[in-house]
């Protein structure tokens, strides 16, 4: 099946317009096998639409981390299309199917995800590298021309410094960044412009300390029910979590 008159991959950066969560499904234009990047619970129906559209096989539900902004898809997604597992790090201490460590290699049809652990934000949080298609998916870890902060679960700005100048800065610089999020209506951008032009990464490590310390951002709203639903799959009342 060819439906797109795509070639060897399918690639869609979908958005959730209440927490501007960016969800990634990535598809095998053969196998059909397909893996979905942070789905949000809301946007299910939407997620299951475009998946069964492109005929597409979803195996994996994969989490860069436990959000806090809003509740996961991957429960919902589990219940509702049968082979679908789901993934997060095995540091997040979250429940799923399968648990992440640093090295891990997703596979869908001919293709695969690199896992790199970029904790800071989250001790928990995993970047994933498709080599192949030279783009990374950072989560909260980069964002575009910022970063996810770090002033609750077990944010660490130093931490989160390491792992960004370690992780995804040495990557080549023409690879594709592919945030969890963005509040500017940017939706890519790419290692070298972020080296170059990230207002806290871009920094010495003591002046992006300082930054993240004098933020003073309010918390998310959904926080209180994101981080509990969060840490079992997003699976505690479907119905409730739509309201
Ligand atoms: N207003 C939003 C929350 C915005 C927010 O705090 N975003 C997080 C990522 S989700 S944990 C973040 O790290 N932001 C960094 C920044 O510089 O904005 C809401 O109420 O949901
Ligand atoms: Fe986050």
């Amino acid at each position: 099946m060819n439906i797109g008159g795509e070639k060897d991959f399918i690639f869609k950066q979908l958005l959730d317009y209440k927490s501007y969560t960016y969800t990634y499904l990535l598809g095998d234009c053969l196998s059909r096998e397909a893996v979905l990047i942070d789905p949000v619970i809301e946007m299910a129906d939407r997620d299951i639409q475009v998946i069964k559209d492109l005929g597409l096989n979803l195996k994996y539900a994969v989490n860069t981390h436990v959000h806090a902004d809003h509740i996961t898809g991957s429960g919902v997604l589990k219940k509702r299309l049968k082979d679908c597992k789901s993934m997060i790090a095995s540091v997040s201490q979250a429940k799923a199917d399968i648990k992440l460590n640093e090295g891990d290699l997703i596979k869908f049809g001919g293709h695969e995800l690199e896992v790199r652990s970029t904790p800071g934000h989250t001790d928990g949080c995993l970047s994933y590298v498709w080599h192949d298609k030279m783009v990374v998916f950072t989560g909260d870890a980069v964002l575009i021309r910022g970063c996810g902060r770090t002033d609750f679960q077990q944010g660490d700005a130093g931490r989160l410094y390491d792992s960004v100048h370690k992780k995804i800065f040495v990557l080549p610089k023409d690879y594709i960044i592919y945030p969890a999020h963005d509040y500017t209506g940017q939706t890519s951008s790419t290692v070298g412009e972020e080296i170059r032009y990230n207002s806290r990464l871009s920094k010495t490590r003591d002046e992006f300390i300082k930054i993240m310390k004098e933020l003073n951002l309010p918390y998310p709203k959904q926080i209180d029910k994101a981080l509990p639903a969060n840490m079992v799959c997003g699976i505690f009342d479907e119905e409730e979590a739509k309201n």
